[in-house]
């Protein structure tokens, strides 16, 4: 579902993270094995047809050729036939020629013609010398095209080994490619592992107001409060001027090792009115992530709601099996194209808990979470993956007290901050290499535990 064009700055960019370290060096010299080994295939592929398309012509010839040998048989037979006929007519002719009863005086002429049994022996004679030719001239048809066919079958023997030769090449080849395949997955997840498995963006909102921020460099900004400036440091730093499509190629790196087979979550964290919603939903004319990569669910009071389904109804459980955390009777809905998972978003973003609140007009007050799961497969090797990527657009954290918030909103902005909350010290315990992660604190911890835990990615 990802768009072709978006793909380029993926590549440039990992191309130039690669180039940096030996690890990346080798990862792309494997690529470029990998690419030279694809070549190798598809071209001793198209040798194999080759030899296929001339078998086959070659058997035809063949085919065509045993005919000819066959009509020529006949004909030998049918000339046989006619030259015994032949020879029966002048036996029975020279039989009449000598008279079986004495011969009687009183018959004054002979019965047959002396010049008529001439030229009947003349006729004979030219019939045996022609007859002799026509067998010459077919034996010498016969002989040539055994010779023909002799080397037609050499000809077809040689081409069925080469043909297996190149099969078995080209088995080695894929069997080869495989082990390349898995060989730069491997080496593209320690690179990733290198980078961090959870890697922290920071996006500045334009502000209309004079900002509190300063961007100083990629990896760094610095909040200006009260005269004093404090410095944070984050895996890369987007200025205000930043595009929907320049933030979406930052996460390309990890939806690559979705496809790859890992779980994958990207999570959206700030205060309300920050950016999360416009991060990862965007507008039509403006995609953000989502769109661009399905259940939906939302947590909402620390209570989850099914986004997808036509009839909503009682909230729904999780499920815990193994290191498997799951959602029983959460709508999946199949999505192919781009369209279809447009209107899946539609349907589910309808169904979100929006409210007005002080600080933003369209403010979630719940937990947004979308989880593609994605099957890939490659036509060559025949290697097949299947990741899940989880998007999360979380709740903005709320001071109440600038908020003002009350009634509903009171309890929303309690539950949101109390999720949070339990979403920090799952980081703290994370980043301590704590033995114990509190994931059972909260729904969300729960339900992020896959894509915070193991080999996950996190951006
Ligand atoms: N980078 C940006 N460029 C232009 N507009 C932006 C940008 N970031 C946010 N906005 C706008 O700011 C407003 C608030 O953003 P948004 O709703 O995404 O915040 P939020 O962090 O999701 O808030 P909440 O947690 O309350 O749901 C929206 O009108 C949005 O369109």
């Amino acid at each position: 579902c990802l768009e072709k064009s978006s793909c380029k700055p993926l590549q440039v960019e990992i191309k130039a993270t690669l180039t940096s370290t030996p690890s990346g060096q080798a990862l792309l010299d494997r690529d470029r094995v990998i690419e030279d080994m694809r070549h190798k295939l598809q071209t001793k592929e198209k040798e194999v047809e080759n030899l296929f398309q001339r078998n086959s012509y070659l058997t035809g010839e063949v085919r065509y050729l045993t005919d000819v040998v066959q009509h020529l048989n006949q004909k030998l037979a049918e000339l046989e036939a006619d030259q015994q006929e032949a020879r029966e007519k002048i036996r029975s002719l020279l039989n009449r020629r000598t008279p079986a009863v004495p011969p009687d005086k009183t018959t004054p002429k002979p019965a047959v013609d002396p010049s008529q049994l001439r030229k009947v022996s003349r006729l004979t004679r030219e019939l045996n010398i022609s007859n002799k030719q026509l067998r010459s001239t077919a034996h010498q048809a016969l002989a040539d095209i055994k010779n023909q066919l002799g080397q037609f079958y050499d000809t077809v023997g040689k081409l069925a080994q080469v043909e297996q030769e190149a099969t078995k090449e080209t088995e080695e080849l894929r069997s080869l490619y495989r082990k390349e395949v898995v060989e730069r997955k491997s080496l593209y997840n320690k690179l990733l592992e290198l980078q961090g498995n959870i890697r922290v963006f920071c996006r500045c909102r334009k502000s209309l107001a004079s900002s509190c921020l300063e961007k100083t460099d990629d990896q760094e900004v610095v909040v200006i409060q009260k005269g004093n400036r404090k410095k944070f440091q984050f895996d890369k730093v987007y200025s205000p001027s930043s595009t929907q499509e320049d933030v979406f190629t930052g996460t390309l790196p990890v939806i690559t090792s979705c496809v790859d087979g890992y779980n994958v979550c990207i999570l959206a964290y700030g205060q309300t009115g920050s950016g999360k919603t416009y991060t990862m939903m965007g507008s039509k004319e403006n995609p953000g992530v989502n769109i661009r990569s399905i259940s939906m669910l939302e947590i909402y009071n620390d209570t989850l709601n099914d986004l997808l389904t036509k009839s909503p109804s009682a909230s729904l459980d999780i499920r815990v099996q193994g290191k498997a955390v799951s959602v029983p009777g959460l709508t999946q809905v199949q999505v192919q194209t781009e369209t279809d998972i447009l209107s899946v978003m539609e349907m589910g973003e309808k169904n979100r808990k929006i409210a007005s609140t002080k600080m933003n007009i369209q403010s979630s007050r719940s937990h947004l979470m979308v989880a593609l799961e994605v099957e890939g497969s490659d036509e060559v090797s025949g290697l097949t993956s299947r990741g899940t990527l989880t998007l999360c657009d979380l709740a903005g954290s709320e001071r109440i007290s600038k908020t003002e918030a009350e009634g509903q909103r009171l309890v929303e902005a309690a539950a949101i901050n109390k999720s949070l909350t339990a979403l920090g010290q799952v980081f703290g315990a994370l980043k301590c290499n704590a033995l114990h992660i509190p994931f059972r604190n909260s729904k969300l911890t729960h339900l992020l535990q896959p894509c915070l835990s193991g080999d996950a990615k996190v951006n």
